[in-house]
């Protein structure tokens, strides 16, 4: 009888050579051995789910590849339980420095959506790097990384809806637009949709200003074999456009397609949607992406230092993890910042440097809150405290009113609902100014011009 300890350590070995990197990582990596006998093992794995998708997918390999090395008929159990429990110290702490993730060696070209370049076709190009492999995994993600791959593999416990969930930069656009990448990749022929809610209702009205709305409507219904829909909180009291989506949805749901929605918040919460929609909203999984703890700050600023080529000294890495918590593109851009900065300017990638440059980042920031907002657009216009947060519907203060609720949006992470409240306003109307004023920006006219300005002053400090 061969040592069973050494024959699973073979096992995973070769299972890695034989699946794709994330794949292994996701799957089988975690996956420790508890317990064993001479006929009978047991393995550990983080969840439930898990335990569904490991017997599901891999019992079957693990016992051929026992048998290859002369393990035959072997019993496999598995157990919940952490990595912490089985007491390998070794693998959380490798998992902390990010080592025990393989950096993306073969980092491939972005493949384009197949098919027609023409405008409206297929949506959005995806982003270069938003891909599975480019996205690292912490307790905050887990969840959602292992739905997305999940319905990019096949699908979630034979369901085919995900609604990703999260406050801006945390990865929700990288990760519906991993699982596009992936199909693709796998499947040239997958009609894949990639488009925000805005896009949709866009195409949608200029498809009945062209009398072209049929085609619209086979496109998205019959057309498509995987929906990306981002930012779905835009279609709060679009009416005309939740009805045609829910039916939409429904051609979809009906002939199994994939679906993957996206938002800042829950469907239940986006107000002004109709029942018929919000209720296909629900249909899926809902999986929330949290803020990154700061042992994932960590590896995602060495992987992202990595895959653009900057050398950044630990230290130093883990001072911008520890300044920058809020979202992962705020990391993003301390970690471009510092770069930068030292390689334009001649100067050692250090600590007095990383002070220098992500000073502006946290000063403003920590300036930056409704209140102060509130008081910047009242004293550019003219308008006292009590006028914004009143009651009055003149356009001399509405307007104002309306932009000071889309800065707060966009520059504070308060939820939708407590801006609402600090001007005195329903969470409806919150969503309505912020559509109204994103709208008016289109038109770059005035508003447009005034917008650039109180930017301005706002990411300067000057508050
Ligand atoms: N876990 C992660 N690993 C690597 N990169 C990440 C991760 N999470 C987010 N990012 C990166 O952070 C940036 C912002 O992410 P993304 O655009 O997906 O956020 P979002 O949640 O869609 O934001 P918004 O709601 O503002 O559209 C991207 O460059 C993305 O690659």
């Amino acid at each position: 009888m061969k040592n069973i300890e050494s024959c699973w350590a073979e096992v995973k070995g070769r299972i890695k050579k034989t699946l794709p990197d994330h794949s292994y990582r996701m799957w089988i990596d975690p996956v420790e051995l508890l317990d064993f006998d001479q006929d009978h093992l047991e393995l550990s794995s983080p969840n439930d789910y898990f335990i569904k998708r490991l017997k599901d997918n891999y019992l079957l390999t693990f016992k051929e590849e026992f048998s290859k090395l002369g393990v035959d008929d072997i019993r496999i159990d598995f157990k919940v339980s952490s990595k912490k429990e089985t007491g390998s110290g070794k693998n959380n702490k490798t998992s902390d420095t990010g080592s025990a993730i393989p950096l993306v060696a073969n980092r491939s070209k972005q493949l384009e959506l197949p098919g027609l370049q023409l405008k409206f076709n297929n949506g959005r190009m995806f982003k270069k790097g938003f891909t599975f492999d480019d996205f690292v995994v912490g307790d905050n993600s887990n969840f959602a990384y292992s739905a997305s791959l999940s319905l990019a593999q096949g699908n979630i416990n034979g369901s085919s809806i995900l609604y990703l969930l999260s406050k801006t930069g945390l990865g929700k656009s990288h990760l519906s637009q991993a699982v596009g990448y992936h199909i693709i990749k796998n499947s040239q022929s997958k009609r894949v949709y990639y488009v925000t809610a805005e896009d949709f209702t866009n195409e949608m009205i200029f498809s009945l200003k062209n009398k072209t709305i049929e085609q619209f409507k086979e496109k998205f219904r019959r057309k498509c074999d995987v929906l990306i829909l981002e930012d779905v909180h835009f279609l709060s009291g679009k009416d005309a456009t939740q009805s045609e989506l829910a039916v939409t949805l429904d051609y979809l749901l009906e002939a199994d397609k994939k679906i993957i929605f996206s938002g800042c918040e829950l469907p239940d919460e986006i107000p002004k949607l109709n029942d018929q929609l919000r209720s296909r909203l629900t249909l899926g999984l809902v999986t929330e992406i949290g803020k990154p703890d700061y042992s994932t700050r960590v590896r995602i600023l060495k992987k992202k230092s990595k895959s653009f080529g900057c050398k950044i000294p630990n230290h130093v890495t883990e001072y911008i993890a520890q300044e920058l918590s809020d979202d992962v593109r705020q990391l993003e851009s301390g970690l471009f910042g510092v770069a930068a900065k030292g390689q334009l300017m001649g100067y050692n990638i250090d600590i007095e440097l990383a002070k220098s440059v992500l000073a502006n980042i946290t000063n403003v920031k920590k300036r930056i809150s409704i209140e102060s907002i509130k008081k910047l657009v009242c004293k550019e216009f003219s308008l006292s405290e009590e006028d914004i947060v009143s009651p009055s519907r003149k356009k001399r203060i509405v307007k104002p009113r309306q932009m000071a609720i889309f800065l707060s949006k966009k520059y504070t992470d308060q939820p939708i609902k407590k801006i609402g409240t600090s001007f005195n306003r329903y969470h409806a109307t919150a969503i309505y100014s912020i559509n109204a004023v994103e709208k008016e920006l289109k038109q770059k006219g005035v508003l447009f011009e005034q917008m650039n300005y109180l930017s301005k002053k706002i990411e300067a400090g000057k508050l």
